[in-house]
């Protein structure tokens, strides 16, 4: 059905020309009587000419009604007058004749600041004031409000004619509150089109776009008694239209209870999430963004220190590929896909994921902080320990909502450690993660505190005195840090050479998080076949920092369903992480332990000695004469000018490869790769062409030179 406007009558203001112009011949060709306003000024508002008359006399050519009208809009009670005095009543009020007085803030006079407040604003006030009682006594009356993008986003030149556009904004919001109950509905344009008063400030071609044909019938269905919208704002250009909206951050309380006082440093530890538009929402009407507030006190009524610190973390696939990136989790083994690929059938999170919540809390809610009395800031902070626990499964996406609270304060002398407890829980409130981390604020130690951790605080374990049952070398990349932050760190130590620099070291260093989630990844693939679901817990502590790039190394000690482990820096042997332990649900030895971790994102070219020697046990048990020959096969460090300056002997009776001589005066304990080194000492595999492949991975310098003795075809040295 067509949309009429018969037996209605229609005023538009600043018809003259341009906006104004095809609003009036769109409205009479739908069958409105038209009051064609204009007092014919020029862009700036002088001198008066018969515009509407020409206007006028299109409309009436092709055959509709309309008459013209001279009067200044500020006198808007005359403009509507001329409709009552020839038409006998008013329907329809379009608020558009406007000027220009564009000039920077300085150069802005009263007289400019006034007439553009008055034609824009203070007129579309008049008009609307002079219909009010015809459109009341009729139960019936439609209004358009103008404004610009100018006023939405300010534009330099225009500080009059912004605020006088926004402020048609706010006349329109209350207009249309009031006439809601008399069926008067009042909606913004906020148009883009060539006209006088854009002509020479839009681009040519971009001028030339913006015909106001293609606006009106925007208006024009705005106006219509059948369209329902009141207090609406749309822009539209160019053959498009989409309606604007206020919206509303979630924010962020600025202080614990009634009885605070905001303080700066509390605003400035809060800045994040005053910021954060990520749950935006619109209000309708100012009671229900008031309503809001009503919360905000009862919840400082009742401060809760949980409440005090919580946030909600929405999480997607897509983080959880990306977590899994930063820990150097990688393609190149294809038992990693299923943390990598959503449409894996076996997708699933990795389980360190648990401490990305906690950590995003700790960043943004001032946790830490309000626990000192002394701020201090995040050049200070270094991760000292950490503990999650998984209470539930992960999933692959959702919501949870954290609480943080504080669980110890100690006085460390060089630092001051505080101790926070990180839950998560799901949104039927099931607790999924219990995380507890500690925060290390170097030089603000000496407050006179304890230096003992009260009972709460999960202590380090101390890994079994013997060798590591299984080492891994896993290599950090250059880009490690600056990949890993995008999981939601954004600490600027880890990225910012000066800032690092502030902080006491030569450059960025690693998430201590990183490292611990690169830890656990070759415990996961060790003991537990790579399957998250196995994993319970972890306990850390940072004892020095990592740089991108270092490679590190994880020793790894199995006590029943514990893990113990501790990670070193591979070329200086530095201990990075200590006292570390993993909890798994059931120890599953993986099918394909060392070599299957990708050398290019892990390098995890190590050697389990058991399983070396527990297969060439398995193997040569059944033919006794090869166990024989076997023991006492040879290793040699060969220098780069053919010095044999170390020597291995692989002795099966021990099970192990010991540093020494081959008379037998054997010092340490080395690891070598296994099922590679298996088939060479088996005479399957030829050590050259392994070597060559890169399928025999020794540390530093060894070289292999053999005595195989029958076992090998050769007894060539490499
Ligand atoms: C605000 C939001 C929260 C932000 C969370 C973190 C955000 C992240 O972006 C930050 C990071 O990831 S930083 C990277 C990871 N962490 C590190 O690299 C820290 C490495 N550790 C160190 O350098 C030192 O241990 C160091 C400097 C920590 C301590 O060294 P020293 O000052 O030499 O201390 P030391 O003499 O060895 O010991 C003094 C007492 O302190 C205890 N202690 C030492 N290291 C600790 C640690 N890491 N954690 C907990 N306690 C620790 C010692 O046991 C000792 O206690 P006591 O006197 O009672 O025996």
């Amino acid at each position: 059905m067509a949309l009429r406007f018969d037996n209605r009558v229609v005023v538009v203001t600043g018809a003259g020309a341009g906006l104004g112009r095809e609003y009036a011949l769109l409205f009479a060709s739908r069958g409105a009587k038209v009051v064609v306003n204009d007092l014919g000024g020029s862009r700036t508002g002088e001198g008066q000419s018969r515009a509407a008359d020409i206007v006028v006399k299109e409309i009436v050519d092709a055959g509709g009604v309309a008459i013209p009208d001279y009067n200044s809009v500020v006198e808007g009670h005359k403009v509507i007058e001329t409709a009552i005095s020839n038409f006998g009543r008013i329907d329809v009020l379009v608020n558009n004749a406007g000027i220009l007085r564009d000039k920077s803030v300085a150069n802005i006079s009263d007289e400019d600041w006034d007439k553009i407040f008055d034609i824009h604003l203070k007129a579309s006030f008049v008009t609307t004031r002079a219909a009010w009682p015809y459109f009341k006594k009729q139960k019936y009356g439609r209004i358009i409000m103008t404004s610009s993008n100018s006023g939405v986003y300010g534009n330099f030149g225009q500080a009059n004619y912004s605020a006088a556009k926004l402020g048609a904004i706010g006349l329109s919001n209350t207009v249309a509150i009031e006439g809601a109950k008399y069926n008067i509905h009042c909606n913004t344009i906020v148009p883009t089109a060539a006209s006088r008063l854009t002509q020479g400030i839009l681009p040519d071609e971009f001028f030339n776009q913006l015909k106001p044909h293609l606006i009106a019938p925007v208006v024009v269905y705005l106006c219509h008694e059948k369209t329902e919208d009141n207090g609406n704002i749309i822009e539209s250009a160019c053959g498009w239209a989409t309606k604007i909206h206020f919206i509303r951050g979630k924010g962020s309380l600025l202080r614990t209870s009634l009885d605070d006082d905001v303080t700066p440093e509390f605003v400035r530890s809060k800045w994040d999430a005053i910021n954060d538009m990520s749950e935006a929402r619109h209000f309708s009407s100012n009671t229900e963004a008031s309503a809001y507030l009503g919360d905000i006190i009862e919840k400082l009524k009742n401060p809760s220190p949980k409440s005090q610190f919580e946030d909600d973390f929405n999480f997607s696939s897509r983080d959880v590929i990306l977590y899994a990136l930063g820990i150097g989790i990688s393609t190149e083994d294809q038992d990693n896909l299923k943390f990598l690929y959503e449409n894996h059938p076996d997708f699933a999170t990795f389980p360190t994921f648990s401490v990305i919540p906690g950590i995003i809390l700790s960043m943004t809610s001032g946790l830490a902080q309000s626990a000192l009395e002394k701020t201090f800031d995040l050049s200070q902070v270094l991760h000292g320990e950490q503990y999650v626990e998984l209470l539930q499964p992960l999933t692959t996406d959702g919501k949870l909502i954290t609480r943080g609270r504080i669980v110890d304060v100690m006085d460390k002398k060089s630092g001051a450690l505080i101790v926070t407890g990180l839950d998560s829980f799901d949104s039927s409130g099931q607790q999924i993660i219990r995380n507890q981390s500690s925060t290390f604020v170097v030089g603000a130690g000496n407050f006179g505190g304890k230096s003992k951790a009260n009972d709460q605080v999960i202590p380090t374990i101390p890994p079994p005195n013997r060798s590591p049952d299984f080492t891994a070398l896993c290599k950090t990349t250059t880009d490690q840090a600056a990949l890993y932050r995008l999981s939601g760190d954004f600490n600027p130590l880890h990225i910012d050479p000066n800032f690092a620099k502030l902080g006491g070291f030569s450059k960025p260093i690693i998430h201590g998080l990183c490292t611990f989630g690169i830890s656990v990844r070759a415990i996961i693939k060790q003991y537990a076949n790579n399957d998250p679901t196995l994993f319970k817990a972890v306990k850390v502590r940072f004892t020095k920092p990592v740089y991108p790039g270092d490679t590190l190394k994880v020793e790894m000690w199995q006590e029943g369903n514990r893990i113990h482990f501790r990670t070193l820096i591979s070329a200086t042997n530095a201990e990075v992480l200590s006292g570390a332990y993993v909890d798994l649900f059931n120890v599953v030895k993986s099918t394909k332990p060392a070599q299957s971790i990708p050398e290019s994102t892990s390098n995890m070219a190590s050697l389990n000695s058991d399983a070396i020697f527990t297969a060439i046990e398995d193997k040569v048990k059944a033919d006794p004469a090869k166990a024989k020959a076997v023991n006492g096969v040879f290793l040699y460090k060969i220098t780069k000018d053919g010095k044999v300056v170390k020597e291995w002997t692989l002795d099966l009776k021990n099970a192990v490869v010991k540093q020494g001589t081959p008379s037998g005066k054997a010092d340490t304990t080395l690891t070598v790769s296994d099922d590679d080194f298996v088939d060479i000492a088996l005479n399957k595999l030829n050590p050259q062409t392994a070597f060559m492949k890169g399928k025999l991975k020794i540390q530093g310098n060894i070289m292999l030179a053999q005595k195989l003795g029958p076992l090998l075809k050769t007894d060539a040295k490499l």
